[in-house]
């Protein structure tokens, strides 16, 4: 039901977890540092979020996780908010989790099992926010490569630039993805086309992106960007074709999808006429039975 999706969405992921408590998570992912995650709300209710650590082509690190849940957390209680875009920093996406980190895990002895398990509930962060009530475009320029590519997946859609590679290199690090990127993968492309992402690692260009259902549109972004729009502006024109109007109502839009993609039938019926009462008779469906009741 929709208290189920915002537990999922607004309740922190950093819940305790092998006995280790919130703060104690938090303590761990700020072992990591470098990088930040930055946020801009604009008046027009798009926000920009950026993964912003380019010395490691934005690679998350712990410090990264435990900056997100924080912005996540602001966005989740936007009253004007509508849409968001999630960008790298330096005109590339994100190389997926700090390699740096994941290494120091790796060769830890003592609490290994500790430090992971805080590093995944970070990782979850990253996903459970594009459960966000905004509409959320990955903006792709450069490389979406491991968690940057499974993040890409977390969003309601994907702009490439032309150049840009979405790639699932897990099978590279002896992995799968495991923060729901190859469930979300399975509901873009279709089965066959996850196996063929994952099982061959390919390198998904803009053209074959669009061509599997992976991207929802290509962006020309001229290297002269002093004449051309930037990849952002023309994201964000993308976006404000469908979050014109009344934040309560954009939002009441993107739940009502939420519901209908991740409940069963019958809780997303129940779901969709509870956030069906919350906009009748809202002021947005007054004002616009009063300019109606003018067209005699
Ligand atoms: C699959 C599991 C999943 C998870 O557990 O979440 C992961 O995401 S694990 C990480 C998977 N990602 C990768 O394997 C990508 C690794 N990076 C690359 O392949 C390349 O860096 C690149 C992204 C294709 C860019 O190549 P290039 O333009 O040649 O730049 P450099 O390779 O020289 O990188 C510049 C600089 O950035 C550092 N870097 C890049 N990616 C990471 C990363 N994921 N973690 C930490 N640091 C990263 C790289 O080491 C260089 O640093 P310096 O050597 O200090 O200059």
């Amino acid at each position: 039901t929709e208290l189920q999706l915002q537990r999922q969405s607004s309740g922190s992921v950093y819940s305790s977890i092998h006995g280790f408590s919130q703060e104690e998570i938090k303590e761990k992912l700020l072992a990591f540092p470098g990088g930040s995650i930055d946020l801009l709300k604009q008046d027009s209710g798009i926000a920009v979020l950026t993964i912003n650590n380019p010395p490691r082509m934005n690679a998350f690190s712990g410090a990264m996780m435990v900056d997100l849940e924080e912005k996540v957390t602001q966005l989740e209680n936007w009253t004007d908010g509508k849409g968001v875009i999630v960008q790298g920093a330096a005109q590339t996406f994100c190389s997926g989790s700090d390699l740096n980190a994941v290494r120091a895990m790796s060769n830890s002895q003592d609490g290994m099992k500790m430090l992971k398990c805080c590093w995944e509930k970070g990782k979850t962060v990253v996903f459970f926010g594009c459960r966000l009530p905004l509409i959320s475009v990955a903006l792709v320029e450069g490389n979406a490569l491991g968690g940057g590519a499974e993040l890409t997946t977390a969003c309601d859609f994907r702009l490439m630039a032309s150049g840009s590679v979405i790639q699932f290199v897990h099978k590279h690090m002896g992995l799968v993805p495991g923060w729901g990127g190859a469930a979300r993968l399975v509901t873009l492309v279709g089965s066959r086309n996850a196996l063929k992402l994952l099982g061959g690692a390919v390198k998904v260009d803009s053209e074959l992106g669009v061509h599997i259902g992976l991207a929802d549109g290509v962006l020309k972004v001229d290297l002269d960007a002093a004449r051309a729009e930037t990849g952002l502006q023309q994201a964000e024109s993308w976006l404000s074709q469908y979050t014109k109007g009344p934040a309560p109502v954009i939002k009441a839009v993107k739940k009502v999808v939420l519901s209908g993609r991740e409940l069963s039938l019958s809780d997303a019926l129940r779901t969709e006429k509870d956030i069906f009462g919350s906009v009748w008779g809202g002021p947005a469906n007054l004002q616009a039975l009063a300019s109606k009741s003018k067209h005699k």
